[in-house]
């Protein structure tokens, strides 16, 4: 798909074809698609990341509160959606033993309680053990400085997701 074909999107096709670049954030993509014609990956990247960071901070929780728990609820459930599958899948989430996956669970459940919005992680970027060490981490941080960091993972997962729809190389993104 080229910049050239984004632009010439009607407004439900585009919302069909990015309406998952932030996880079961539709309303996003159908933001951004206004703000068209994108010159380049680079620029449509942009514009969602501008979303992002123009919400109140109730809702850049929000955002967060949209991602399923790694390896949790829904991976066994076999919800996710289908470009969580493939990240989770990717950093050996969806083969954790048992015992792993109850270390990650009471995990999960601790910085949930602590922050109010579940741990959100670019999977595909880590191993299951960096996703455990990054966990363990990131649980004891100050609140302020955590959801920074969690929208920047969430932009991350976005950048690799937009680079496999349009065929880009995310590290030049
Ligand atoms: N909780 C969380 O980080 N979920 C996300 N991470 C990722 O790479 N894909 C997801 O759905």
């Amino acid at each position: 798909m080229d910049m050239e074909q984004v632009n010439s999107m009607d407004f439900g096709e585009f919302v069909d074809v990015f309406g998952n670049v932030i996880e079961r954030c539709p309303l996003i993509a159908a933001a951004v698609w206004s703000q068209r014609p994108f010159s380049g990956l680079e620029d449509l990247e942009k514009h969602f990341s501008a979303f992002i960071d123009a919400l109140p901070q109730s809702g850049q929780e929000g955002i967060l509160r949209c991602h399923p728990d790694l390896a949790g609820r829904e991976l066994q459930r076999g919800t996710l959606t289908a470009e969580s599958q493939r990240e989770q899948s990717s950093a050996g989430l969806t083969s954790l033993g048992a015992e792993e996956r109850l270390q990650l669970a009471e995990l999960n459940a601790r910085y949930r309680a602590r922050f109010g919005f579940p741990f959100v992680l670019a999977a595909r970027l880590r191993d299951r053990d960096a996703v455990l060490r990054e966990l363990a981490r990131r649980l004891h941080r100050p609140p302020a400085q955590e959801l920074r960091t969690a929208l920047g993972e969430v932009k991350k997962i976005g950048r690799l997701r937009l680079a496999d729809l349009l065929g880009g190389d995310p590290a030049r993104l």
